[in-house]
């Protein structure tokens, strides 16, 4: 079974109803069959998404001194320059928040990088609110329930990606370990260089990239929210033979203080037990990036949304 593709044409034309009702009704069952799918005539300008990839690549090939200049100064929302270590690898990532937070730190060196990358965060956040809307429409929610829920903007990111290609002597071949996302929704866009696969099935599905597309995968927040009528894809990135390898994963998130539980739509009211216990976002997320962040620590030991899980009764 191929990923699904879903035609994002008629939202951003707003086009007649019923191409609006088909659209959100694949997307909705892209979401639901596979939680992971591709998008296209997504309304993201081809210019900004070129030239991110070209001054993202430009900061990259910077000298380490240099790029630690650009290291976070805060540590609620780190935006800025970093590096993994230890068992999770050497991958490099700069992080974009919220252009209007002052968080962001970009090199002086890198002409244009500021505008470009908050350029395209704002159009992600966009696109990211209406993708919401498409999935409240499809699970039947009240008008704008999940938009008045979700309500809190300073918490996205984008974080641009470098994953450095396998060297002679290397044995580890994950660029990128499997996880789910905690958040909502991310929005990824990749390379020619691919890599990027999800679970489906207990197979892994290959997602090579495809020019104008943009890859959609559902967080566990949507998978809670809906007692795992949705669920999030678990999903991991092979290492770059020969050349390294750049992606943009743009995080629609959430607040840290907003109580995550099954929707009573979703359980009481259909007569389903909750499949999970309620918990603050943020108990998820700070989990899972303090183990994420530690290189000592062991891949079965990083968190996730199992973490929280009522195990039914016998
Ligand atoms: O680099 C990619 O294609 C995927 C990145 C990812 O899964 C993540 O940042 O959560
Ligand atoms: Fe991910």
């Amino acid at each position: 079974m191929a990923t699904p593709i879903v035609d994002l044409a008629s939202l951003i034309t707003r086009s007649g109803e019923e191409d609006t009702k088909k659209m959100v009704n694949d997307f909705g069952k892209a979401c639901l069959e596979f939680g992971f799918l591709r998008i296209i005539n997504h309304g993201l300008p081809d210019e900004v998404i070129n030239d991110s990839w070209e001054l993202t690549r430009q900061f990259f090939d910077r000298s380490t001194d240099e790029k630690l200049e650009c290291k976070p100064v805060s540590t609620v929302l780190p935006a800025g320059y970093g590096k993994m270590h230890g068992s999770f690898g050497s991958n490099e990532w700069l992080m974009v928040c919220q252009p209007d937070l002052g968080f962001n730190i970009f090199p002086l060196s890198v002409p244009n990088i500021r505008e470009t990358l908050e350029e395209l965060f704002l159009h992600l956040q966009k696109l990211g609110a209406m993708v919401e809307n498409m999935m409240n429409e499809y699970l039947g929610l009240p008008t704008n329930f999940l938009n008045q829920f979700n309500d809190d903007r300073s918490k996205d990111v984008l974080m641009c990606w470098r994953y450095p290609p396998v060297a002679a002597d290397d044995t580890n071949m994950i660029g990128r370990e499997e996880h789910q996302d905690t958040n909502c929704f991310t929005f990824l866009l990749q390379d020619d260089v691919g890599g990027l696969e999800y679970e489906k099935d207990g197979s892994w599905i290959p997602v090579p990239p495809v020019e104008g597309s943009l890859v959609v995968n559902v967080g566990s927040t949507i998978q809670a929210l809906t007692n795992k009528k949705m669920v999030a894809a678990r999903h991991r990135v092979g290492r770059p033979k020969g050349r390294s390898r750049q992606s943009f994963a743009f995080f629609y998130n959430i607040g840290g203080e907003k109580w995550i539980e099954p929707l009573p739509k979703f359980a009481e009211e259909i007569g389903e037990a909750p499949k999970y216990k309620g918990f603050y976002y943020k108990e998820l997320l700070q989990a899972r990036l303090k183990k994420e962040r530690n290189p000592l620590t062991l891949r079965e030991e990083v968190l996730d949304l199992e973490h929280f899980a009522i195990s039914p009764v016998e």
